[in-house]
C-alpha cells in the first residue's frame, strides 16, 4: 500500500449513460426525461459524416432548449484521427450553454490526446469567459487505449470517467467477433465434453477499474449491442459492477432500467453492509480490530468494502430528493 491515499472517485451517480445521435433530434426529449443518470449526444460513429455539421447545430441547440434536470449532460466528439473533433470542441465550448458538463473523446490511445483535448478546451474557456469547467470522460476502445490504460487515468484533472467500447475494442484487437459485449460463443473451455464459457472483456475492464481508481476516476462498461437481450445485457453488468464499475451504457430505453438495477444496490445488500458497520464499530468500541459477523470474519478492510456499498445508496438516496 502506498502512503498515498487513492483519491475519490467523482461522487456523481453514473449508473447508466444513454446515447443517442445527434442527428436524431426526435430523441432527445425523451432522453432527457429518462431514467439515465448521464445523456450522451452522439457526433461521432452514430452520425454519418454528411450529418455531422448539422448534428452540432441540434446538439447545441437542445442544450439550452431541453430541461435536462440533475442528468450530467456529456457530448461524444468525434475522434483525433477525424478532421471534425476540433470543430466540435469549438463549436461547443463557443456556443453551447453552460448546462453542458462533459465531452467525451472517443479512441484515446495516449496520454496526449487528452492533453490536446484539454488545451483547446481551456483556451476557449478562458476566451469566452465560461464559468463551468468542462470535464471529460474517455472510451478506451483501441489496442493502444488499453496498452496506456494508467498514463490516461492520470492524464487531465478534467478527467471524471472512463468507459470500455467493446465494438471498436474488439475491432482494434481483431478479434474474431461481431457482437458488442457479452458471452461470445466461441470463447469456451471445454472439459469432458462440457463448454465453459469464459469472459473476453474481463481483462480489460480489470485493467480498466485499476487505472482509475488509482486516479480518482469512475470506470464505466460500455455498450452491449443486442438490445432485445435483457438477461444478456444483465449478466455484463452484474460481472461489470462485480468488478468495480460503476455503470454501464444504453443504445436503447430498453436497457436503462437494467442498468439502474444493477448498480443500485438492493435493500438487503445495503442492510447487510450497514450490519457490517455497526458490528465492527461494537469490536472496536471494545479495543477489536476483527469479529464475527452473521458466521464470518469483517475486520477493518470490511468496513472499506461496506462503504462502498452505502455510499452507492446514499447518493442514490440524495439523488431522488
Ligand atoms: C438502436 C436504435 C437505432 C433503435 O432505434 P429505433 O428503431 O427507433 O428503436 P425502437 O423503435 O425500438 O424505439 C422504441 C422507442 O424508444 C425510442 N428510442 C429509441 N432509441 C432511443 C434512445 N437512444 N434514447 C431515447 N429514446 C429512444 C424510440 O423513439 C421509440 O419511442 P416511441 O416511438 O415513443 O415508443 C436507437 O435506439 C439508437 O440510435 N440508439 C443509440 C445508438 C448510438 O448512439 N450509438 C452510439 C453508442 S454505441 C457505440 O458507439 C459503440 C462504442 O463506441 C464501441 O466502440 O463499443
Ligand atoms: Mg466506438
Amino acid at each position: 500500500m502506498s502512503f498515498r491515499l487513492q483519491p475519490p472517485a467523482p461522487a456523481r451517480l453514473n449508473r447508466c449513460q444513454l446515447f443517442g445521435p445527434g442527428s436524431r433530434e426526435a430523441l432527445f426529449g425523451k432522453m432527457a426525461s429518462s431514467a439515465a443518470d448521464v445523456i450522451n449526444l452522439d457526433l461521432e460513429d452514430s452520425v454519418a459524416p454528411d450529418d455531422k455539421a448539422q448534428a452540432r447545430k441540434n446538439i447545441i441547440q437542445a442544450i439550452g432548449d431541453l430541461d435536462w434536470s440533475n442528468k450530467t449532460l456529456s457530448v461524444r466528439i468525434n475522434g483525433l484521427d477525424t478532421p471534425y473533433w476540433y470543430r466540435d470542441v469549438v463549436d461547443l465550448l463557443e456556443q453551447a450553454p453552460e448546462r453542458l458538463d462533459q465531452i467525451m473523446i472517443p479512441k484515446v490511445g495516449c496520454a496526449a490526446d487528452v492533453y490536446a483535448v484539454d488545451a483547446l478546451v481551456s483556451a476557449i474557456e478562458a476566451a469566452k469567459g465560461r464559468k463551468k469547467r468542462i470535464s471529460l470522460e474517455v472510451i478506451i476502445e483501441s489496442a493502444a487505449g488499453i496498452s496506456h490504460v494508467e498514463e490516461i487515468a492520470a492524464s487531465s484533472p478534467r478527467l471524471q470517467a472512463m468507459s470500455l467500447g467493446a465494438a471498436d475494442f474488439a475491432a482494434s484487437m481483431g478479434m474474431a467477433t461481431t457482437g458488442i459485449g457479452g458471452t461470445q460463443d466461441n470463447y469456451y473451455m471445454a472439459h469432458q465434453g462440457a463448454k465453459y464459457w469464459s469472459d473476453p472483456w474481463h481483462w480489460a475492464q480489470a485493467a480498466i477499474v485499476a487505472a482509475c481508481r488509482t486516479h480518482g476516476i469512475l470506470p464505466v462498461d460500455g455498450p452491449f449491442g443486442d438490445f432485445t437481450d435483457e438477461e444478456g445485457f444483465r449478466a455484463q453488468a452484474r460481472r461489470s459492477a462485480t468488478l468495480g464499475m460503476v455503470g454501464k451504457w444504453a443504445i436503447h430505453p430498453k436497457q436503462i432500467a437494467l442498468a439502474n438495477e444493477v448498480f443500485s444496490p438492493n435493500d438487503d445488500a445495503v442492510a447487510d453492509a450497514r450490519g457490517i458497520l455497526t458490528a465492527m464499530e461494537e469490536a472496536q468500541a471494545k479495543g477489536l480490530g476483527a469479529t464475527v459477523y452473521k458466521g464470518r470474519l469483517v475486520d477493518i478492510a470490511s468496513i472499506r468494502q461496506a462503504q462502498v456499498i452505502v455510499s452507492q445508496a446514499e447518493l442514490i438516496a440524495a439523488s431522488a430528493q
